[in-house]
């Protein structure tokens, strides 16, 4: 059994003189849940669609579940995918329950499972409600189900959190990480980088069509010298203690936070030069560099800028 549920060798895609993914080498394995970053126009959308089989590379191959998308045989492939594009698309004038039963019919599962499905995203009460009448998300909720019809083992989700509150985009990921927990494999997009970053198992971050860095976030820490932060609030008059006990290290004040930024190898000597200073700090913390923070140190301000 083929382990890289997706493969990508050199591939790249041009429209006339734009140059949207540029030779991108690329494999996920199976059961993984993947966050593809990247700025607009970095390549997600088209990666999606070569990924997809709906567009061809210009050059390279895409494997999908083993099979090239050009072969013949991708089209069984196909309907082991599961994908929710960014704007999805759904008919007014039709009844959730209904519009599901539609893509049950195109995806050849049994019209049975919609309810069960419409249950698990929280669309159960509004099945017979017609969709003009949806939410927002309500609307991403929908496209959500049909993603999840017929059990996909793969599937592309394209900002699926866009329009969800809160609570909808908790128990989006709560669906989510049932369906890796059975087995699918899972590739998601978000511009919400702090929403992403706590809830994948690996980041791609794309630049200019290009991957700029791939890994779990603590590889993409350890690859980028990018120091953590420790950050400390000192009790009433003890601030000139810990300042002078910090002495040789950079240190920023900013109104009642002082901040040590610290190379890893760093942390541990600044805590113990603080564990003596018990009565002059009130608080302590340490932050770690956030997937914006690398995004923008891995080039996405360069990609933004491009
Ligand atoms: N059909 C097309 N014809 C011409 N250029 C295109 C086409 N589709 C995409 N592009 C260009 O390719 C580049 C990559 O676009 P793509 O939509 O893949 O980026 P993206 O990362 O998905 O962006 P966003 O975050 O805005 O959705 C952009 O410069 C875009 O303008």
């Amino acid at each position: 059994m083929d382990d890289k549920l997706i493969d990508l060798r050199a591939v790249s895609k041009r429209y006339g003189a734009v140059q949207a993914v540029d030779g991108i080498d690329l494999s996920v394995g199976r059961g993984r849940m993947v966050g593809l970053i990247g700025h607009n126009g970095a390549g997600k959308s088209t990666l999606f669609k070569m990924m997809l089989g709906l567009i061809e590379p210009s050059a390279g191959e895409v494997r999908i579940c083993g099979v090239a998308t050009g072969d013949a045989g991708f089209r069984d492939v196909r309907r082991r995918i599961g994908y929710l594009p960014e704007s999805f698309v759904a008919y007014d004038n039709l009844t959730g329950l209904e519009l599901l039963h539609l893509f049950a019919d195109l995806k050849k599962v049994a019209r049975s499972a919609c309810g069960n499905v419409l249950e698990r995203v929280g669309l159960a009460a509004a099945a017979g409600r017609r969709v003009g009448g949806y939410s927002k998300g309500m609307r991403q909720r929908l496209g959500f189900a049909q993603l999840l019809l017929g059990a996909p083992e793969l599937v592309f989700l394209d900002e699926p959190t866009n329009g969800l509150d809160p609570d909808g985009i908790h128990d989006f990921y709560r669906i989510l990480h049932q369906l890796r927990a059975e087995g699918a494999t899972i590739v998601i997009t978000s511009h919400i980088l702090a929403e992403i970053q706590e809830r994948v198992d690996e980041l791609v971050i794309l630049s200019g069509g290009k991957v700029a860095a791939q890994g779990t976030l603590a590889q993409l820490r350890a690859g980028t010298s990018m120091p953590a932060e420790i950050r400390l609030v000192a009790r009433s008059g003890g601030a000139a203690r810990v300042i002078a006990a910090l002495r040789g290290h950079q240190v920023r004040v900013e109104r009642d936070c002082i901040r040590v930024p610290c190379a890893p190898r760093q942390k541990m000597q600044v805590l113990q030069l603080l564990s003596s200073l018990d009565d002059a700090i009130d608080d302590v913390a340490i932050h770690e560099p956030s997937l914006e923070d690398l995004f923008f140190g891995l080039g996405g301000r360069h990609a933004r800028a491009a």
